[in-house]
């Protein structure tokens, strides 16, 4: 049997290519860097090193080759016969594969291959799967897209391991070997995955799936970014460095509280279980020798600002639920704040700031208009920022506007 996984980094070799490897799936990467791709071929295997605490081990993953994405014959070629796939690319990149994705099936259609293939869409998004989607109906014709209903399967899915950005250090001399978080659940959307169930170890099918894809988000990926774009403030490079400062783990600690609440409410679900993972949450985030970056997690801010997105999405849903995300603005405020030479995303949005002012910023990016009840929060807060209030003096507010909403 074989997978195709559509992006080889940090996610793709260092957990789906794990998982699928172990279930006894060949593994395919694709990817644009074809030195990575070159390295794949010649070792046919790579390591991933598992760090906790003080301890750490290795694993050996096999059975694995490579294809360069300019080659986009042979790209064509492999996925027409897959037997499963993955994609793991980043969000922004889903809109340059989908043409390529359309033409496979296209290709595998032709060659009367009957059994369904199921493309897991392993990228930080509510709904990644129906807008890869999409972006692939775009490239077919109406009876193409029928066919692609019924033979396709779009699975929603959301990461739960944390995987950095290989530096040269954490390679430790070797330009594969990849460094791991040893967490290994696989959620997927059931009623996203067509026909019978695969074989995936850890994969664990959940129904309804909204509950896991919001707490990954919104929780998670929420509280990593309010951290990191605190951090930046500091001109700290390590996202548990950032964690370990008292008021950035305090505000995020509050942050989460407030999201827990509303998760709760929304999914109906035990507020206790819902503050265990928060705990776990920044206990996790402290973990050092992960080495996960500031910039890594605050990278593409405009992204995560989106209505719908990690920090905008978490705060509407603590609104609808009658919680005023004061500790939420607070990362929405230092979002919009951060500024980096190398962040492209931050130089638009400073760009658009330097212009047009804060106000209109907030409107454009988060839907943050005239009548929003966050308004005059981000924007007092935002100013405190600008202003180099301490963290203590912005805390204070966040409270107050707590009590005064
Ligand atoms: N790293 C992590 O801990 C987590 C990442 N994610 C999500 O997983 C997705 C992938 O993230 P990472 O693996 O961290 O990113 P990454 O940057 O390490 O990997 C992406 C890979 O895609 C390749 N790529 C980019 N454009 C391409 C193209 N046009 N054709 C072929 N290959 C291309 C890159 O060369 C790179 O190897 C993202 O959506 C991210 O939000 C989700 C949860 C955890
Ligand atoms: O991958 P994105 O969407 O840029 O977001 C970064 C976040 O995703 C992660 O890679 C894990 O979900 C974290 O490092 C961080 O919280």
């Amino acid at each position: 049997m074989k997978s195709v996984i559509y992006g080889a980094g940090s996610i793709g070799r260092g957990f789906i290519g794990q998982l699928f490897s172990e279930s006894d799936f060949e593994v395919v990467f694709i990817d644009q860097n074809k030195e990575l791709i070159d390295q794949l071929n010649g070792r046919k295997s790579y390591p991933i090193r598992f760090v906790k605490d003080a301890q750490n081990w290795e694993i050996r993953v096999v059975h694995v080759r490579g294809i360069w994405s300019s080659d986009e014959e042979a790209v064509i070629d492999e996925i027409s016969t897959a037997d499963l796939m993955a994609t793991s690319v980043g969000k922004n990149v889903l809109p340059v594969i989908a043409p390529v994705i359309a033409s496979a099936l296209r290709r595998r259609w032709k060659l009367s291959i009957d059994a369904p293939l199921n493309i897991i869409v392993c990228e930080n998004m509510v709904q990644a799967n129906a807008y890869l989607g999409e972006l692939i109906s775009g490239h077919l014709t109406a009876s193409e897209t029928t066919l692609f209903r019924e033979k396709t399967g779009m699975v929603e899915t959301c990461i739960g391991r944390n995987v950095p950005v290989m530096s040269p250090l954490l390679q430790d001399g070797d330009p594969l070997r990849v460094i791991a978080e040893d967490y290994s659940e696989l959620p997927i959307d059931r009623s996203s995955w067509l026909g019978e169930l695969l074989q995936i170890k850890h994969m664990v099918p959940y129904e309804p799936f909204d509950f896991y894809i919001r707490k990954k988000l919104f929780m998670y990926n929420m509280a990593h970014a309010v951290a990191a774009y605190l951090g930046d403030i500091l001109n700290l490079p390590a996202l548990a460095s950032a964690i370990h400062i008292p008021a950035i783990r305090y505000i995020t600690s509050k942050a989460l509280q407030e999201i827990s609440i509303g998760m709760a409410h929304e999914y109906d679900k035990d507020l206790e279980s819902i503050i265990l993972y928060s705990d776990e949450l920044l206990y996790r985030f402290g973990n050092r020798q992960l080495g996960i970056s500031v910039k890594r997690v605050a990278q593409d801010p405009i992204r995560k600002l989106g209505i719908n997105d990690r920090l905008m999405g978490a705060a509407g849903l603590c609104l609808k639920h009658g919680v005023f995300p004061g500790h939420i603005a607070v990362g929405i405020a230092a979002a919009y704040y951060y500024h980096h030479a190398t962040d492209e995303e931050s130089q638009v949005l400073h760009s658009y700031i330097e212009c047009e002012g804060i106000g209109k910023a907030i409107d454009k990016y988060s839907g943050i208009g005239l009548q929003h009840p966050l308004r005059e929060t981000v924007l007092k807060l935002y100013r405190m920022l600008k202003d180099q209030c301490s963290f203590e003096e912005i805390i204070h507010t966040a409270e107050y506007e707590k009590m005064h909403p």
